[in-house]
């Protein structure tokens, strides 16, 4: 679609177009986002990241592109880059995505993890504050842990009921594990930066949007192990499941796949950013969870299902094992720990930005499956191939 320069807000008024610093620009969400302002929206992307691999695509190309001029590349560290503070000041919006979030690294790797998710976040919270620009900052529905649920007797009748484990921004509580179970290090960063931010715009006035993502998934997640990434990497499951089923390997399933997630499509929930984007007033000051409350699955089913999509758009028929137990000691190390079920409730984000997910989990495993396969299903073959003659 071509960009539109006469858009309107959803109170009618017109939306002039900006810039917007976006770090961690190169990422599976930003990504998304990049695709979706430079090719719906008139507005101007200064693209901050480490790594460029998932927007080449956008950076590349000949000057008759539509989007020609609209997107620069910066690659910096925010760890330690004094550009960092002239690229929020010469923008309208700074929307943060940089971050360790794949659950491997948060107990084995928890320094890092409380690092980037916490204190890196603190320069851009700070220059946004200090130079009185709007900042829409990435948490996570992780911040929510566990649910009250989890902690009732096993046959408990209040289990069912979802006053105990519906996910609500402005009341439920942040139950997280006992701090050896380093899991937690990741929602615990999290949460401190989310009330940081909110005590600046509480005290000084800061604009803000913070986003809790609840499992968005789709093209371009992550890595597949020994192809686009370390062959011992482990990414988040979409990618696992994923690399499982283009090597013909049983799914690993942790701890019997029994956790609950609600996945949402990517594509689904970059809507929604779009729409904080350009409704400054109805989303500041707001905590948003984006999810699709109706796309709930156990981890287990998630594989079954996977398996079954994978088959039909491969055209191969599945192994005779698709799915193996595994332990999370064995799988992540020591100090996992896991969120037991996640449904977000969606009362706040519809009311002020009318926003809903459309895209089932069905229809949204067949477009990403169809997009894993088309672009690794050649290169797993061929490394599996030199493998085998080595
Ligand atoms: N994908 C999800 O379902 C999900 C769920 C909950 C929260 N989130 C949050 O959304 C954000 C984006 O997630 P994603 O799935 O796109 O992850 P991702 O890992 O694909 O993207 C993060 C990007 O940030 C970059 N980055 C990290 N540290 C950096 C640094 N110091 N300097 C510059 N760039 C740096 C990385 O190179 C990467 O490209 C994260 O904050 C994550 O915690 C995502
Ligand atoms: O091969 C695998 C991988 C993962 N899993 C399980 O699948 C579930 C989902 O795992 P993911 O790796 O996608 O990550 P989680 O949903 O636990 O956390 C994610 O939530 C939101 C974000 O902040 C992060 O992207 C990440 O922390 C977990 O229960 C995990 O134990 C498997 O059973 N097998």
């Amino acid at each position: 679609m071509a960009a539109s320069s006469a858009r309107v807000d959803l109170d009618g008024n017109t939306i002039n177009p900006f810039t917007i610093c976006m770090i961690g620009a190169g990422g599976f969400i930003g990504s998304h986002l990049c695709e979706k302002l430079l090719t719906e929206t008139p507005h101007t992307v200064l693209a901050v990241d480490v790594y460029n691999d998932k927007i080449k695509h956008l950076l590349e190309g000949p000057d008759s592109l539509p989007w020609a001029g609209r997107i620069q590349f910066h690659r910096l560290n925010i760890k330690n880059d004094s550009r960092l503070e002239g690229l929020i000041k010469c923008s309208d919006l700074t929307v943060n995505l940089a971050a360790i979030c794949t659950p491997a690294d948060y107990n084995t790797r928890p320094l890092d993890t409380i690092y980037s998710n916490f204190i890196d976040a603190l320069p851009v919270v700070k220059y946004c504050s200090e130079n009185n620009k709007r900042l829409i900052h990435f948490s996570t529905c992780e911040v929510y842990g566990k649910t009250i649920g989890s902690y009732l007797p096993q046959d408990s009748p209040l289990r069912q009921d979802p006053a105990y484990y519906i996910l609500k921004e402005d009341t439920s509580p942040c139950i997280f594990g006992p701090i050896e179970k380093q899991r937690w290090s990741y929602a615990c960063a999290k949460q401190l930066i989310e009330r940081l931010i909110y005590a600046e715009g509480a005290e000084n006035g800061l604009e803000f949007t913070i986003v809790r993502p609840f499992n968005w998934i789709g093209p371009r997640m992550d890595f597949i192990p020994g192809i686009d990434g370390p062959s011992e990497g482990v990414p988040r499951v979409l990618a696992c499941f994923s690399n499982n089923l283009l090597r013909r390997e049983p799914l690993k399933l942790v701890d019997g796949g029994e956790s609950q997630r609600t996945f949402v499509y990517i594509k689904d929930a970059i809507e929604a950013v779009l729409l904080m984007i350009e409704n400054p007033a109805r989303a500041n000051g707001h905590i948003f969870n984006v999810g699709n409350p109706n796309n709930e699955v156990t981890v287990r089913q998630l594989a079954e299902m996977m398996t079954k999509v994978y088959s039909k758009v491969s055209g191969e028929d599945s192994i005779e094992t698709p799915t193996v137990d595994v332990s999370s000691k064995e799988f992540y190390g020591e100090g996992y720990d896991d969120s037991d079920k996640r449904i977000p409730d969606m009362t706040i984000i519809n009311k002020q930005l009318g926003w809903d997910p459309k895209t089932s989990l069905w229809d949204l495993l067949e477009s990403t499956l169809t997009y894993q396969h088309r672009t690794y299903a050649e290169a797993v073959k061929q490394s599996v191939a030199k493998a085998v003659a080595s």
